[in-house]
């Protein structure tokens, strides 16, 4: 079994690097209590990059990660561009370019509700207890990779949607598959009563779905599901969808679970994949101390599924849920008795060292073996 792996670090810009460094110390964690190496190679991408090297995606960064078993990413945004409409080369293409290069064409989006954060969401309790539902929303394609044009003088604009089979069919599918180890559900959102990418998107899923008759396929047009996520959220099992669509979407659905700053997302590819958290770099609270690190601990945790260390990440998710149990939260989650970003990864972090040793010694003691701590 391979216990060695090379992971690449982007922590970017805004919050990102404060709660990237929480997943490295949870990553420390969980190489000391399950005896295996991560080796952490660092990358420059966003408005970091571009203030250091004029580019949002040095060739070295991609060499990294393409190098890599894993990416872990940060955030990328800065307000110096937010601001600035006329700025040619921005954060955000070195995010989007990293995507297309290593190929990640699913970002899966995982969204739960936690009993003892219920009352944290603006919506009822009886809407969204028990809320589970997986967003596969597609990552290189779509209007944030179509031809794009300006005209100042006269002020005309435009972005252009386009859609491929061969950029559907590929998260069709593993969303089916996702399905059929969950409720045997599938919903396409879209909006085919207006746009043609995505009536094609409806005519592929049909066209998939005869491969997975066990799995009940819906639709729902996009404006109906925005609505229909905060009214009955639970009506969802897996949602698959476009790129722009997912995007917002789960930002909205973050809401179900009390905050954005608990959605993890691994964006995979056929070659490479990346863990990041869905939001952004939140830059208000750059160097507060008070952004939420769990979204990119819970990143870690989807990291470590897919290298197969299923025990650690196992271990990785209880830790989380123990810490959000025991109100060992951010100020997102807890205005009255907040808890540090820093804090709550630490606390994260001693509670894998702690319970796996004990674990270790308690399964030693029952089978009589020697003890491994
Ligand atoms: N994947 C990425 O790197 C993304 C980058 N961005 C960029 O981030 C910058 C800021 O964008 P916004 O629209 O403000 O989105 P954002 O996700 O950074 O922040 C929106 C709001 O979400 C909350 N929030 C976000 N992360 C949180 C955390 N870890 N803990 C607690 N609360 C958290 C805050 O209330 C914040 O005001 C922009 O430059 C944007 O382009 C936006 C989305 C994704
Ligand atoms: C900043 C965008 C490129 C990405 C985004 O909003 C996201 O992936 O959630
Ligand atoms: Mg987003």
């Amino acid at each position: 079994m391979k216990t060695d792996f090379k992971i690449a670090v982007l922590p970017g810009d805004g919050i990102g690097p404060e709660v990237v460094n929480e997943s490295i110390k949870i990553l420390d964690a969980i190489a000391e209590a399950f005896h295996y190496k991560f080796e952490f190679k660092y990358g420059l991408v966003g408005a970091e990059a571009i203030f250091k090297t004029g580019n949002p995606l040095p060739d070295e960064t991609l060499e990294i990660c393409k190098e890599s078993d894993a990416v872990l990413f940060g955030a990328i945004g800065d307000p110096a561009f937010d601001n600035n409409p006329d700025a040619k080369v921005r954060p955000e293409q070195g995010l989007l370019k990293l995507r297309k290069e290593l190929g990640l064409f699913a970002n899966i989006r995982p969204l739960k509700t936690y009993n003892s954060l219920i009352e944290k969401s603006p919506l009822k309790k009886e809407i969204i207890e028990g809320t589970d539902i997986q967003i596969f929303r597609e990552l290189v394609s779509g209007i944030y990779f179509g031809e794009k044009f300006t005209d100042e003088e006269v002020g005309y604009a435009y972005d252009i949607c386009k859609y491929n089979r061969d950029e559907i069919a590929p998260i069709v599918h593993m969303a089916f598959q996702e399905a059929q180890k969950r409720r045997k559900k599938l919903t396409l959102i879209d909006k085919a009563n207006v746009l043609d990418t995505s009536r094609l998107w409806r005519k592929i899923c049909k066209e998939i779905a005869t491969e997975y008759p066990d799995v009940e396929l819906g639709f729902m047009f996009v404006d109906n599901a925005a609505m229909q996520l905060i009214l009955n959220p639970k009506q969802f099992d897996v949602i698959v969808t476009e790129n722009m669509f997912g995007d917002i979407i789960s930002d909205e659905a973050s809401v179900i679970g009390g905050s954005i700053g608990l959605l993890p997302s691994a964006s995979i590819g056929n070659e490479n994949a990346m863990f990041e958290p869905i939001h952004g770099s939140y830059p208000q609270a750059k160097g507060k101390g008070i952004a939420n690190p769990i979204a990119s601990i819970l990143s870690t945790a989807m990291m470590l599924d897919y290298l197969k260390l299923d025990h650690a990440a196992e271990k990785l998710k209880e830790s989380v849920e123990h810490a959000i149990e025991n109100k060992y939260v951010t100020i997102d989650l807890n205005a009255e008795q907040p808890y540090s970003t820093d804090e709550v990864g630490s606390f994260i972090a001693d509670y894998i060292k702690y319970s796996e040793k004990t674990y270790y010694n308690f399964e030693n003691v029952k089978l009589g073996k020697s003890t491994i701590v």
